[in-house]
This record gives C-alpha cells, structure tokens and sequence, in this order.
C-alpha cells in the first residue's frame, strides 16, 4: 500500500520538448509516459496520477488557459485521494500561471509547479530531477498551507515572490528580494521559512483579460496610453521607474485613463524593491497617487496583471481594487 497519491498534470513546456532532428530546433513532444517511467522506480511510497492538461509551449498559454486549470485543480484538489498536485509547465510565463493558481485556490495541500531548462533530447536535460523533487515537495507534509510553490533546480520558491531571472541557466527562478522558502536536499524537503506575502483569495466567477502593461522610459509620452484607452482596455498596469514614478508628460493619458474608470497600477521597472508615493513631485509617486492610480508593493508588472485579472472579476469599486493590492 503506498502512502500517498500525488496528482501531475501537464501542460506543456521544454519540459515536454526535444529536438528535431532535421532542423535541429526544439519542438513539443507528448513524453509523459516516458517522463512517468523513468521517475516511478524512484518512488517507492508515492502513487501518481496524470493529466495531460495541454501541450503548449509557455507564450502560448492564455489568461483562459490559466482559468481553466485553476478551476481543474481545484476540483482535483477537492477529491480526498489526492494528497498534493504537480504542474509542469513552460519556465517562459511560469510565474504567472502559477501566481494566478496561487490567489484563485482556497487550499492546505501542496500545488507545486515544475519545468525545465533543457529539452528532453539534451545532455543534462533537468526535467527528470525537477519532477522527482517537485513530487517529494508535494507529498512532503512539511508542505502544506504554504500557498502554491515552484520547484526548480531544487529551489522551492513561492508564487508570489519567485521570477525566471535567466534566459538559459537551470538556476534561473529566484526570488529576487527574499530567497527561495526551502530546498530539496535528495530526498528530504526543508523549509527555511514562510512566505513574505499574506495570501489574498480571489476566487472570481469570471476573469478580465483585456489588461495590458506599459513599460516607462526616460522620454515615455502619453501616446500608448491614449491607444489603449481609444481600444478600450479595462486595466493599464505601468511599470513606472524606480519608486514608482513617471515622466511629466504620462500624466495627461493617466488622468484621462482614470477619469474614464481605468485602473491604473504602479510597478517598478526595478527588479527589486517596492513602490510608494514618495516623490511630489509632476510625475512622482505622490503626485500619481492623488492622481487615483493604484501602488501595487513588490509585484512585478505580469504579476500585478495577474491579480487585475482576477480582482476584476471580483469588483469594478476602485477603493475595493485598492484593497486587494494592500
Ligand atoms: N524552458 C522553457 O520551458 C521555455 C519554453 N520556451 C516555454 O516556456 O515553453
């Protein structure tokens, strides 16, 4: 009898890649069974379980794509059989779909997500370790009521902090600011310590997708922003510079943006600290605040576009939104 039954679904991702021989460029492959065997001796007390969710190169992967799952994990979640999940997934937009799971599910048990750097035909491929590790994490009772998690080059990182920092490296996902939360040492899972962020739930009935990031340079005009709002989006997320600030002549496109019920949110460009209204002057945080935009903390700009997403579908109500970003 074993003692626990982990759940793996697939989504696609190098992890689920390998060469083609005659252009020598990485394509999708359906591995799952020999990805499952090659693992399955190597866990004596652990059943798995498997869907294939999709086969999907990351950039690929929708906001729907991101719902559908969730909503698919959490009826997995709900069957009492299941004592943790695995997700394999593309590293290119990882974080996102993992930090969407992480505020949409109301859940104890683990969630971890995996991948992998090289493609399975590759000399050193590391989705074989990443998804051993990443079972041992879900089927760890240490792992519990920690929100979801990634798993990767033995590094367990939360949702909420973790970002893919390389375009190459196996090491590449890092929580910039804090640290990884805990490791995977053979086969013992420790963990260092809890998660920065409190968790916010956002369990909508539906999602608004139609939410688009700018990103803020010296010179940066007001001319994307009225493109965006004359196209009717429903969220403009800024990636201001440094503490959250933007040059003069944004404000005349961020005010019209407000002024027609556009949440505008404030990330920074930098990829480590947070934004607060600091600066007053044109154009500074504080001058933007009065303004009506939305300082979202430490989020980097695709996360915070994540939570507008789901938060839209909880309320339109400005000072509620601005709640949820606390
Ligand atoms: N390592 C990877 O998985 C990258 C790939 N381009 C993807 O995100 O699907």
């Amino acid at each position: 009898m074993k003692n626990k039954t982990i759940l793996i679904i697939f989504t696609g991702g190098t992890i689920s890649m390998a060469k083609n021989i005659e252009t020598s460029k990485t394509i999708l492959k359906d591995n799952k069974d020999e990805l499952l065997q090659s693992i399955s001796s190597e866990l004596s007390d652990i059943s798995l379980l498997s869907i294939q969710f999709s086969l999907k190169p990351s950039p690929a992967i929708t906001p729907e794509d991101m719902f559908t799952l969730a909503k698919l994990t959490k009826e997995q979640l709900n069957n009492p059989e299941i004592d943790g999940i695995v997700i394999t997934h593309g590293t290119d937009t990882l974080e996102e779909t993992a930090y969407f799971l992480d505020l949409y599910l109301d859940i104890t048990k683990p969630v971890v997500f995996t991948g992998s750097m090289r493609n399975f035909s590759e000399l050193g491929f590391d989705g074989l370790s990443n998804l051993l590790s990443s079972i041992l994490v879900a089927a760890s009772p240490e792992s519990t009521k920690r929100g979801v998690v990634v798993m990767m080059n033995d590094e367990i990182n939360s949702a909420a902090e973790v970002t893919k920092s390389h375009t190459l490296a196996l090491d590449t996902f890092k929580s910039m600011e804090f640290g990884p939360i805990g490791i995977v040492e053979q086969e013992n899972v420790l963990y260092y310590r809890q998660t920065h962020y409190p968790r916010v739930l956002l369990s909508p009935k539906y999602i608004i997708p139609e939410i688009e990031i700018v990103k803020v340079y010296s010179g940066s005009s007001s001319l994307i922003l009225n493109l965006l709002i004359d196209s009717h989006v429903k969220g403009i997320v800024l990636e201001a510079l440094g503490r959250g600030n933007v040059p003069p002549q944004m404000i005349p496109g961020i005010t019209r943006a407000i002024e027609k019920g556009i949440p505008v949110l404030i990330t920074s460009r930098c990829p480590k600290g947070r934004v607060l209204d600091s600066y007053g002057y044109e154009g500074g945080g504080h001058h933007l605040k009065q303004l009506g935009v939305i300082f979202t903390n430490n989020l980097s700009s695709q996360k915070a576009r994540i939570k507008l997403m789901l938060a839209l579908g909880m309320t339109s109500d400005l000072t509620k939104l601005v709640q949820y970003f606390k």
